[in-house]
């Protein structure tokens, strides 16, 4: 293998067929499109919420969205209705930023995969803690149920009412309270966005040690509330670790400051871990101390083909030997997902055209387009796997070589079949959007069921393949792909409308083979109104038991998001 295989800049390359010594090619790849961002519904003044989501957003014409309390076998508890005077006592705690109207209400009714809504006619935009504090007050007394809501990109339908909770929106809450050059430490507001962070900490020459496809809209705070994890987990680990200090509104208004900047602080118990995944269920998060690693001066993006799962799990045991300390991230896609991105989002293939495949619903093999419409006979693809590697380093010359040897050992080995490097910015994030942009390829599919599973990495494909034969022509598309470096599969399917028989087919199913593998039904999307009945899968009887215990104890009345995370109580 030429040495000089990952010199900065738009290299391609292919494996001659066969042959070990691959020969280098240079191939232009311009089709590439930017994430664009959308216009935000709230109109375009400087103190609108952004409620898009990268590439993606709400149309005000897309068909209506199912109530959730008509979808859903689901009460209402007995919470009081929102009266005259508790508009007006919240006109005196938030003045101007008490909103009723329909409209503008519709958008943070509905969930961004527009699969739940609510009919909150409530809006409340506050600005400090301090208002926070006074309106959970207010509502607590008065008993009125709340939803928490930051940037509304969940996936478990956490962040929008079921019933008619009032919305309290941390939208306005997005200033940044200070940045410390040397430790990396970011104290910021829980309304603020991440990508604005991330500008703000990069141009210090850190970065966020969470990167979300959804960082245009989301929220710091709704990050935290429910744990999310993202493409930067394997190099920096959960929030659990990054997280230093929270300040936190308890459901009776009580501030808890806890916003700690100390890398060590043994007094105690932590308590600001039990708010880091609890969606909002035990307090409102206002403000966040998170520690900002330093910025990589060098990153490269691999992005190879593999022609079948067990070269894609032996890729990233080389990987992990060859690459070591500077491997960052480790993400598969199935070529399903390759047509998806292709076809909906026209994004262009960096490596071998996925179109000339069609997958069988039946057998999952795959067929030449052409040979499927006049002979049955299956052809094997090539590349039926993609993985995208990610370097971050401190000097590109060492990292380059280190990415060569590796790049050399899959491809002789044949795990490597195609594949393409980048080092320049652009390239690198068109790279990355093939695999970011894969949920919003999917939403563009049909309706989707998603599942965020943890599983032994050996079988973590294998549900996949499953599903395919169990479905069959029910379903649209079956895909997998994820974030392979942590163990994580998303496993989406897709189908023309919501069907019962497809939710049939695919639950319990689902939640029971992730069981069998001692997995966890939910990796990094929290369990939000959607998973909430699937907890018992994942924890045994006695943490629901304690769970429930420490829900009573923080919000006794119930009233912070309800209906969410915890298993409805008979
Ligand atoms: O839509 C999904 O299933 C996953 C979304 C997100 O967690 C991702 O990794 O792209
Ligand atoms: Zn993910």
């Amino acid at each position: 293998m030429a040495p000089h295989l990952v010199q900065p800049g738009w290299r391609f390359w292919r494996q001659a067929a066969c042959t070990l010594g691959a020969s280098v090619q240079h191939r232009t790849w311009a089709g590439v499109s930017r994430i664009p961002r959308l216009g935000s519904p709230w109109g375009a003044t400087a103190t609108s919420p952004r409620v898009y989501r990268s590439g993606f957003s709400t149309s005000p014409r897309a068909p209506e969205v199912m109530l959730t309390r008509e979808r859903y076998p689901v009460r209402r508890l007995p919470f009081s209705v929102v009266s005259g005077e508790d508009l007006a006592a919240f006109e005196r705690i938030v003045p101007g930023r008490v909103i009723t109207d329909p409209e503008v209400l519709e958008a943070s009714n509905v969930d961004w995969l527009r699969t739940v809504r609510g009919s909150s006619v409530l809006l409340l935009r506050p600005r400090t803690t301090e208002e926070v504090s006074h309106i959970l007050r207010h509502c607590h007394e008065r008993n009125l149920a709340v939803n928490p809501q930051g940037g509304n990109t969940g996936m478990v339908g956490g962040s929008v009412p079921v019933f008619d909770e009032i919305i309290l929106s941390t939208a306005l809450m997005n200033q940044v309270i200070s940045f410390h050059d040397m430790s990396g430490t970011l104290v910021c507001q829980a309304g603020c966005v991440l990508e604005d962070l991330s500008r703000h900490v990069e141009e210090r020459g850190f970065v966020m040690p969470l990167d979300l496809g959804a960082k245009g809209s989301c929220h710091i705070g709704g990050n935290v509330a429910t744990n999310a994890g993202g493409l930067r987990f394997l190099r920096y680990g959960s929030l659990h670790g990054t997280v230093l200090g929270l300040e936190v509104v308890l459901a009776d208004g009580t501030v808890l400051n806890c916003l700690s900047t100390l890398r060590k602080d043994n007094t105690g118990y932590d308590l600001k871990q039990l708010f880091i995944g609890s969606e909002g269920t035990l307090g409102v998060i206002t403000a966040v101390s998170i520690l900002c690693p330093p910025k990589p001066r060098a990153v490269s993006v691999a992005f190879l083909s593999c022609p079948g799962f067990s070269e894609v799990l032996q890729t990233f045991s080389t990987c992990k030997g060859l690459l070591g300390e500077i491997l960052s991230a480790y993400e598969f896609m199935d070529a399903e997902c390759m047509w998806l991105v292709t076809h909906h989002l026209r994004l262009a293939s960096p490596v071998q055209d996925p179109s000339r495949f069609i997958p069988d619903q039946h057998t999952g093999r795959r067929y030449h387009v052409a040979e499927s419409v006049c002979a049955s006979e299956p052809v094997d693809p090539e590349s039926p796997f993609y993985v995208l590697i990610e370097t971050s380093g401190s000097r590109a010359g060492h990292d380059a070589e280190k990415l060569n040897d590796f790049l050399e050992q899959v491809l002789s080995s044949g795990l490597v079949t195609d594949g393409t490097v980048a080092t320049d910015h652009m390239k690198v994030k068109a790279l990355w959007a093939l695999r970011e942009r894969i949920s919003e390829a999917l939403s563009r599919d049909g309706y989707v069921y998603k599942y965020d599973l943890s599983l032994p990495t050996e079988r973590l494909y294998d549900l996949v393949t499953d599903l395919r034969a169990r479905l069959g022509p029910r379903a649209k598309h079956v895909v997998g792909y994820g974030h392979l470096g942590d163990g994580n599969l998303h496993l989406n399917v897709t189908s023309e409308a919501f069907s019962p028989s497809v939710l049939g087919a695919l639950e319990p199913y689902v939640y029971e083979w992730t069981a069998e593998q001692r997995g966890s039904v939910s990796a990094e999307h929290g369990l939000g109104f959607k998973k909430r009945g699937v907890l018992g899968y994942s924890k045994p009887p006695e943490a629901l038991r304690l769970m429930q215990q420490l829900k009573a104890l923080l919000d006794p009345k119930g009233i912070l998001n309800p209906y969410k995370t915890l298993p409805a109580q008979a």
